[in-house]
């Protein structure tokens, strides 16, 4: 019951938003102390300018109606000083503002950036493109709510506030309790508007991360959209989703406006009923002409800090939705300590599977009960049915995942007690779906590892088959290969990644479904290039047999488990799995007549 009213009072308070917002931009606060502190001492100033210049106006009023010209003389060059102060402070304050609240936010997106490298795969992969994007694009921009002049205003809206108040009282108490009277409004106004508009921020962020998600998934499947002709589906998807959020935009507008239109209206209304009682008190001579004009310019600044506070509580509340959106991420645990780099690995290669069992979610087991023993240097395929674990096995051994019991070992050492730098050094994988970066091909083969010569690129190339047709491109290894490497074939995109690989010079290669993009010919230029690979261990995941009828070891699998192994010779004379598979490659291979011909 205690509990349940404590959640309660702390919604409405918003207090665990407030923990959230200090606990992920307080370090960054304290980084930056120094710049605080000066923008905070600007701000000062900035009170006593604000004293200042009231002042200065009830006192010239005075000294014009009572014709003390000397006064003037010397109130012109001061009113001339403050003025010269008040612009320089101005743009000091908003110079230093601005380089604070952009270095924090570079931080932060670079903070959130190596935060999302360094979780466990088995996260990442459940997360979506448009919402990754969208804490870079969106969220990161959206704490200067909280980081900037606003924080700062906090500070000084309510030292304002108690300077201007003293000062009022002191000219004439009647009047500054006018003023006082509109505090309970201008605060209840803030606090209704700034909930509202939190919620409606809220459902933003989620309309733009959706948005971002369909973008993504447009361009990236363009290809599938044209085939089936979905065009008009995805670009009716997206206009809807933008309507959405143009609705959501339209509602924020509004209520940002009442909001503004309820703190103009208790500020003009407070200021009227302060001016004609003041003009009473001028009349009966309790206050002079200068006094009062002192005191008009002061409670503009006693209800604007009000409303200035609730405008500030507003747009926290909207910063306090891309807070918690980045806390999100910056809460999930992360995998490694630091961003992994290569590292010449001196494993000699031998893998170790020891009773392995792995399930993505806990329910079926993709890897069921495995043991293989590996020794160094061998090739090794890997074969089975579609979905019977052998991707799954590669990221186990990879240690993208971790099993849910049994261990990995590399050279009998148990993979999950070396360094990550040593143990993904130790591997040079070519993923079932080929990824290029955007830049030149010599760009994407350099990526293989550090100090590569270009003697060693091109002998790579050469031993993937690629280095000919390289040659044969306008600017060769200049040639630029596009986002995703579109001007490629898919086996001239796998050759690549093939030379990217051996470049990598792990001790252990990684092979998934190596020729499963390669029409027959480009199969042979890559039979021939796996041949050249030695002293590796080499594992190849692969469905057409042809590619790995010479492996040192055929490891057969279905369902998560091992259901044969040995040599092609043995295997084919047994009743099996492998047989099966063999015959279904055998069949495809008559219907190509072709790639007969090319393997004779
Ligand atoms: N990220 C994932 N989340 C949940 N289940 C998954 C995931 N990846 C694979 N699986 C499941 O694990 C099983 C093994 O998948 P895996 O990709 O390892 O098979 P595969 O033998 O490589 O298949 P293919 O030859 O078709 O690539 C399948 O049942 C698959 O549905």
């Amino acid at each position: 019951m205690i509990k349940k009213k404590w959640n309660t009072f702390k919604n409405m308070f918003l207090i665990e938003d407030i923990r959230r917002t200090f606990a992920l931009l307080g370090p960054y606060l304290l980084k930056y102390k120094r710049s605080y502190i000066s923008l905070f001492l600007i701000m000062l100033s900035q009170i006593l300018l604000t004293i200042g210049f009231a002042w200065f106006f009830g006192t010239i009023t005075d000294a014009a109606v009572q014709n003390e010209t000397d006064k003037l003389k010397w109130l012109l060059p001061f009113g001339l000083g403050l003025l010269s102060i008040s612009l320089a402070t101005t743009y000091f304050y908003t110079y230093l503002e601005s380089v604070t609240i952009n270095k924090v936010k570079l931080e932060l997106k670079e903070q959130v950036l190596k935060h999302l490298l360094l979780l466990p795969v088995k996260k990442t992969s459940n997360m979506r493109t448009g919402d990754l994007m969208t804490h870079f694009t969106n969220d990161v921009n959206c704490i200067e709510g909280v980081i900037g002049s606003n924080l700062l205003y906090l500070i000084q809206l309510p030292l304002t506030f108690a300077a201007v108040s003293v000062y009022m009282f002191i000219i004439n108490w009647q009047m500054a309790l006018i003023g006082f009277t509109v505090i309970p409004l201008a605060i209840a106004i803030g606090a209704v508007f700034g909930i509202l508009l939190r919620n409606n921020s809220r459902k933003m962020f989620t309309q733009i991360s959706d948005i971002n998600s369909t973008l993504n998934e447009i361009f990236q499947g363009l290809s599938v959209i044209r085939s089936f002709l979905l065009e008009k589906k995805m670009s009716q998807k997206q206009n809807s989703q933008n309507q959405d959020l143009f609705t959501l935009e339209m509602k924020n507008t509004k209520l940002r406006g009442f909001f503004y239109i309820g703190g103009e209206a208790i500020t003009s209304i407070t200021y009227i009923t302060g001016l004609c009682l003041g003009a009473y008190f001028v009349s009966k001579s309790m206050i002079t002409v200068g006094s009062l004009l002192t005191f008009v310019t002061l409670m503009q600044h006693l209800i604007s800090p009000l409303t200035g506070l609730a405008g500030i509580w507003g747009s926290f509340q909207s910063s306090a939705s891309a807070v918690e959106r980045l806390s999100n991420i910056l809460n999930e645990e992360i995998e490694l300590n630091h961003l992994p780099e290569y590292v010449p690995s001196k494993i000699k290669g031998s893998i170790q599977l020891k009773n392995i069992t792995f399930s993505y979610d806990q329910q079926k087991k993709s890897i069921d009960n495995m043991t293989l023993d590996i020794p160094a240097g061998q090739t090794v395929a890997i074969v089975g049915p579609s979905g019977a674990g052998k991707s799954t096995l590669f990221h186990l051994i990879q240690g993208f995942y971790q099993p849910d019991s049994g261990m990995v070992t590399l050279d009998h050492n148990p993979a999950e007690l070396l360094p990550p730098s040593v143990a993904r050094s130790s591997f040079a994988y070519v993923a079932q779906e080929t990824f290029l970066f955007s830049g030149t091909i010599k760009d994407n083969l350099l990526l293989a590892r550090p100090n590569i010569s270009n003697q060693e690129l091109v002998t790579a190339a050469k031993q993937a088959n690629i280095h000919n047709f390289i040659m044969t491109l306008p600017n060769q290894y200049d040639t630029e290969v596009g986002e995703r490497g579109v001007r490629l074939s898919g086996g001239q995109k796998q050759r690549l990644s093939i030379a990217r690989a051996i470049l990598k010079n792990a001790p252990i290669l990684l092979l998934d479904e190596a020729t499963s993009a390669l029409d027959s010919e480009s199969e042979l230029f890559v039979k021939e290039a796996l041949a050249a690979i030695k002293n590796k261990t080499t594992l190849i995941i692969a469905h057409r047999l042809s590619t790995i009828q010479h492996a040192d070891l055929i490891v057969v699998m279905d369902e998560g488990k091992i259901v044969q192994m040995g040599r092609h010779e043995e295997l084919i004379t047994q009743e099996g799995l492998y047989r099966k598979l063999s015959h279904l490659t055998f069949k495809a291979k008559e219907k190509l007549p072709s790639l007969k011909a090319i393997s004779q």
